[in-house]
């Protein structure tokens, strides 16, 4: 399993305790470098410890990518891999598949088939997943919605499995085990979090300029937010935002402490996937600050809105669910479109299906009885 980032980890992670429990596979975490302090928060969260760890050959993407591809190569020249799996659309997902692709081992791709349609929103994550899904040979598609879009690029359809996201089971894993509850007295906090290249620039100058403006018109709702540590984020936020009494900044939370400014939320505003998806579970509507989604299922399911990062239209929303409780409710989900929290139970059972050594040739592997012309 190779990942690098803090939303990977979150959706591998299910997946990696499910596979490490069946017996039939030796499963091997691979940690390529691309997140390092949001990532090791998140690795403690759900008890792994990585088997390999790549060394980050550079600040760019391209120095990272290059350092990520030599690597890998050498790592899965050593070993007679049966599969690589990885998640999303990073560059450390693309680099994972492609050094696979290239040594002809068999690639899983977990969250395949989301789509914009747009190659430069998001970017370069809309191009690297749809590059992913060339080359993959399994597909995970969490919708159907996201089944379809494969289908439409001519993914043959028996190598597609729809599986639900594994977002959500990785919410109910930590949920069970910390007791993750609402505990929030009154409405609750405006939770905002933003990191998205496309948003970069004025973009966040404008959705701050927003918060600053619904801080000031209502002085009550306390805002909670966890400010990505890229310096493009992090800088401009607390220049716009520090020092205002009702906004609390704070470093990324850890998965944990997520989840929990998730269940004690009024509203979420967020560019993030992953929020998209985990707000549902607690009911909590999300104003997303792009102007399209890959998740399209929680705009229809009426749990989510596109706000862009228009000052104005994020205003008047806000303002708009603070004042109409009616509308507000209508917001609330009751289920979560995303899933059930069974996906990497199902994607174990397709792996095992497609992977696992039959009876012969797990014999012949092991130097038993059975021999190779058996098996021919
Ligand atoms: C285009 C796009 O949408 N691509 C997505 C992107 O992921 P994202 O947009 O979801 O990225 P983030 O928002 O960084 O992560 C979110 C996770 O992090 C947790 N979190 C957040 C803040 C914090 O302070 N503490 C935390 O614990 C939070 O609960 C959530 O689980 O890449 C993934 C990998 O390829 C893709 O799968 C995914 O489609």
């Amino acid at each position: 399993m190779v990942s690098g980032t803090r939303p990977e980890i979150i959706k591998l992670a299910p997946l990696y305790h499910q596979l490490s429990r069946c017996g039939w596979a030796r499963v091997a975490w691979l940690h390529t470098g691309q997140h390092s302090q949001m990532a090791d928060q998140i690795l403690t969260c759900f008890d792994i410890d990585p088997d390999i760890s790549l060394v980050r050959a550079g600040d760019s993407l391209l120095e990272f990518g290059m350092g990520c591809r030599v690597q890998l190569d050498a790592l899965l020249d050593r070993s007679p891999w049966a599969c690589v799996i990885v998640q999303g659309d990073t560059e450390s997902a693309f680099q994972g598949a492609l050094a696979a692709f290239y040594r002809q081992i068999p690639v899983a791709h977990i969250e395949a088939g989301l789509r914009t349609h747009n190659l430069l929103r998001p970017f370069p994550e809309e191009g690297l997943r749809q590059m992913i899904g060339r080359i993959a040979k399994f597909h995970f598609s969490p919708t159907s919605r996201s089944r379809q879009a494969l289908l439409a690029e001519n993914v043959a359809p028996h190598s597609i499995w729809t599986t639900g996201n594994t977002v959500v089971d990785a919410q109910e894993w930590i949920c069970k085990r910390r007791d993750i509850q609402r505990r929030a007295t009154g409405r609750g906090h405006m939770l905002v979090t933003m990191h998205r290249r496309e948003n970069w620039g004025d973009d966040i100058d404008h959705v701050c300029a927003a918060i600053a403006d619904i801080a000031a018109r209502l002085p009550d709702l306390p805002v909670l937010f966890p400010v990505h540590l890229n310096p493009v984020v992090h800088g401009p936020v607390h220049r716009h935002l520090g020092g205002l009494p009702n906004v609390r900044l704070t470093q990324p939370l850890d998965y944990l402490a997520m989840q929990q400014a998730l269940a004690d939320a009024w509203l979420v505003l967020t560019d993030s996937g992953g929020l998209q998806e985990e707000a549902p579970t607690f009911g909590v509507p999300v104003l997303v600050l792009r102007e399209e989604t890959e998740r399209p299922e929680v705009l229809e399911a009426g749990c989510a809105m596109l706000v862009g990062a228009h000052r104005q239209a994020i205003m008047d929303q806000v303002l708009h669910l603070h004042a109409d409780a009616q509308a507000y409710r209508g917001m609330q989900a009751s289920v979560n479109p995303f899933g059930d929290g069974k996906a990497s139970q199902r994607i174990a059972a397709h792996l095992e299906s497609a992977l696992r050594p039959s009876r012969q040739e797990a014999s012949c592997l092991s130097g038993g009885s059975i021999c190779a012309e058996e098996l021919a």
